[in-house]
């Protein structure tokens, strides 16, 4: 049996050529990230927690609990995927009711998570008319109703701008404060904001986890070093470009 406070898992998923084998501990506390650069098997490993992806032979508990052979619904999680939508032809009083009806548990805090996110001024607009960080406002609060134990965020940043991203951080906040949150990233910036500990991922395996204030300084370190190689890069690629173009002009 596994500490009350941690997500114990041991993952091994096959996709075509990516092959994702993962076996740690999280702690079920604030803000885990987990980071590692586009392909490293980020999204694979949050469906596996979420049970939308299978892995037979591993293992996974969560507080105790035997989640290996339990289906998404009966995990009590909520997954906010990148990009979630709303219903279209539903206001954003209609969305929080159709999830509250689909909850598990009697809803009573509907009046609560209106008031947490400060939806009370967009209840009667329609998906269409909402900004990127509103948007995300609404799909968090709907996820919120569900009364998970566990949140499951992919990319809570993606598609929406700096001003927005910044409104919505004090959300995030203060729900990590409510409910363990597990976020995927790529950017150091929402991490650093945001997480407790950080779980570093390259190429479908475990580099490194640790408590933010142990990690973040490498991997910024990192992270600085490959954004410097990317534009030399660039910076020849253009040079070799127009010097292509110098020669065809004669
Ligand atoms: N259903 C699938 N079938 C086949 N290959 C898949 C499938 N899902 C993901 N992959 C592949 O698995 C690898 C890991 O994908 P994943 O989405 O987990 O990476 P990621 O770290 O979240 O990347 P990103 O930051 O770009 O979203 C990629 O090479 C991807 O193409």
């Amino acid at each position: 049996m596994t500490d009350r406070n941690q997500l114990s898992l041991d993952v091994d998923v096959q996709h075509g050529a990516f092959h994702l084998a993962i076996a740690c501990s999280l702690p079920l506390a604030g803000v885990t990230a987990i980071y590692g650069a586009s392909g490293a098997g980020k999204t694979t490993l949050l469906r596996c927690i979420a049970g939308l992806h299978a892995s037979p032979h591993g293992h996974m508990h969560f507080r105790q609990q035997h989640w290996q052979h339990l289906p998404t619904h009966r995990r009590g999680l909520a997954y906010v995927c990148q990009q979630a939508s709303l219903f279209p032809h539903l206001t954003v009083s209609g969305n929080l009711d159709y999830a509250q009806r689909r909850a598990r548990r009697a809803g009573h805090q509907r009046e609560e998570i209106i008031a947490l996110f400060a939806l009370a001024p967009l209840l009667a607009r329609a998906p269409q008319q909402l900004s990127g960080g509103e948007r995300q406002r609404v799909v968090l609060a709907r996820a919120l109703l569900s009364q998970p134990q566990l949140l499951l965020l992919d990319e809570p940043f993606s598609g929406i701008d700096q001003a927005q991203r910044t409104a919505l951080l004090p959300y995030i906040r203060h729900l990590s404060q409510q409910l363990p949150i597990i976020m995927v990233s790529h950017d150091l910036r929402d991490i650093e904001c945001l997480a407790q500990h950080i779980v570093h991922l390259a190429d479908g395996r475990l580099i490194a986890q640790a408590p933010a204030s142990t990690l973040l300084p490498s991997l910024r370190a990192h992270s600085d070093s490959d954004r410097v190689a990317a534009l030399e890069a660039e910076n020849i690629r253009l040079r070799a470009a127009l010097a292509g173009q110098q020669r065809l002009m004669g």
